[in-house]
């Protein structure tokens, strides 16, 4: 059966290379490199170098020119790399031009990202969508993995050459064949799992229970927050893409209301779009939430990009407009003074925490409960005892705060929302807040 090949866990020593192509491009260029330097990090490769390359204009073969490509293959050997990592979106076949010459393993960022991805995908959901992407990253690109076969028979000499040639082509066709099922096989899978998700979100929604989803880059600190939040055990680590499948808890505000809050994949720049495709459903804990908690890592100096690179990418799911409380964690990292200043001038309304000390929890609970405000309210109702089934509903989706007995009445006080006290229109007693 068709695997995709995992060229990173074979590979140890890596030189990282940046192209850029306007001198205005350059400081983004190299925060982008940086970040790559991390993501492989990530993957357990050590990088031995890091070139940063500016380049007139793109060139076809190998996004650079001829001269400078000689120049980077040149540098590689002399750091005994065996891997070349491109932050740029390489095409399968500047990829293989770039193979041909180096003769060690070559990737992009995207690959680099899938690979992450596939480490940490933990449900069967994430882990059919990471399939899927690099099934999908992976089906061009399967002439060079057979490639060698060519090369071998044409090389073994004799009249062999010409049948070995055809047979590195048809064990490219059966590959592909066989990724194309396999693919469509995937969508399958995935359709009944997502199904499966639909069906437990609507029998949350059915109990009309508010939710809020952490949103944020990758690393700022939203494990840790829900962590802090829920007292619950959420992985949280100093590492890209710690998360990658939502985490839901359920906590209570002080009101009594109850929120779900879940944890989401962390986003990046330059995130490969099928990876935003793939993930789409994952994120859909976002784009359904009633609101959002999008959480800034205050002691990045690139903080004011990572804000609107999650932005876009809610735009793009169709979050762009929910409502949002913006929050900037890890002040505890910060020193008084100048860097807090500009950072209240970025963001005016942001609310300042430390998800790791606990510092400014409770005004963000409080301008979580203003979220919800019109959402829940307190409610006295009288319900006869023979309406046992209203009580119980008051028990299983509200918030019965008080039980009291009047005669062959139940006096409930209770936290509801605007359905459920819709439903118990009649038995209302008193408003009381
Ligand atoms: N100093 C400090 N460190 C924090 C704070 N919040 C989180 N961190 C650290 O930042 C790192 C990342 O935290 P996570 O909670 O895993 O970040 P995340 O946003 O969930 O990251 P991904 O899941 O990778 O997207 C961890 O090492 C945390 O301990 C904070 O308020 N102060
Ligand atoms: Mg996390």
């Amino acid at each position: 059966m068709f695997e995709v090949r995992e060229k990173p866990d074979q590979v140890e020593r890596a030189l990282l290379v940046g192209f850029y192509f306007k001198s205005d491009e350059e400081a983004e260029a190299r925060a982008l490199l940086l970040e790559l330097e991390e993501l492989v990090d990530t993957l357990g490769i050590g990088v031995v170098g890091m070139e940063l390359i500016r380049v007139r204009a793109q060139h076809k073969a190998f996004i650079c020119g001829t001269g400078k490509s000689d120049e980077v293959v040149e540098l590689a050997r002399e750091k005994n790399c065996d891997c070349l990592i491109v932050d740029n979106g390489l095409s399968p076949s500047q990829q293989r031009n770039w193979e041909g010459k180096a003769g060690i393993t070559v990737i992009d960022r995207e690959e680099v990202i899938l690979d992450i991805f596939a480490k940490r995908a933990s449900t069967k959901e994430a882990q059919l969508q990471v399939q899927l992407a690099r099934m999908e990253y992976a089906l061009p690109r399967m002439a060079k993995m057979w490639g060698h076969l060519d090369r071998e028979g044409g090389g073994g000499g004799g009249g062999g050459g010409g049948a070995s040639r055809g047979m590195g082509e048809q064990q490219i066709e059966i590959d592909r064949r066989l990724a194309r099922n396999k693919i469509t096989q995937i969508k399958k899978d995935l359709e009944i799992v997502r199904r499966q998700r639909a069906t437990r979100r609507k029998d949350r929604d059915r109990y009309d229970v508010a939710s809020s989803a952490i949103v944020g880059y990758t690393n700022a600190g939203k494990s840790t927050l829900l962590n802090k939040l829920s007292g619950s055990e959420v992985y949280e680590a100093d590492q890209l893409f710690a998360t990658l499948d939502p985490t839901t808890r359920r906590i209570e505000l002080p009101g009594g209301q109850p929120l779900l809050l879940t944890d989401t994949v962390g986003f990046v720049r330059n995130l490969p779009h099928r990876l935003v495709e793939a993930f789409k459903s994952t994120l859909e804990e976002a784009v359904l939430a009633d609101f959002l908690i999008h959480v800034l890592d205050a002691s990045d100096p690139a903080v004011e990009v990572f804000y609107r690179t999650t932005l876009g990418v809610l735009e793009e799911l169709g979050a762009g407009d929910k409502p949002a409380l913006t929050v900037l964690n890890k002040v505890d990292r910060l020193g008084v003074g100048a860097e807090l200043t500009r950072l209240r001038e970025s963001f005016p309304d942001a609310i300042e925490i430390s998800a790791r000390t606990g510092f400014g929890m409770e005004e963000l609970i409080k301008a979580a409960e203003g979220q919800l405000a019109d959402r829940v309210r307190r409610r006295i109702y009288r319900v006869p005892q023979s309406r046992g089934d209203m009580v119980n509903l008051l028990h299983n989706e509200g918030k019965v705060i008080n039980t009291d007995f009047e005669g062959n009445d139940v006096i409930v006080t209770a936290v509801v929302s605007p359905t459920l006290d819709g439903r118990l229109k009649e038995f209302l007693e008193e408003k009381a807040g």
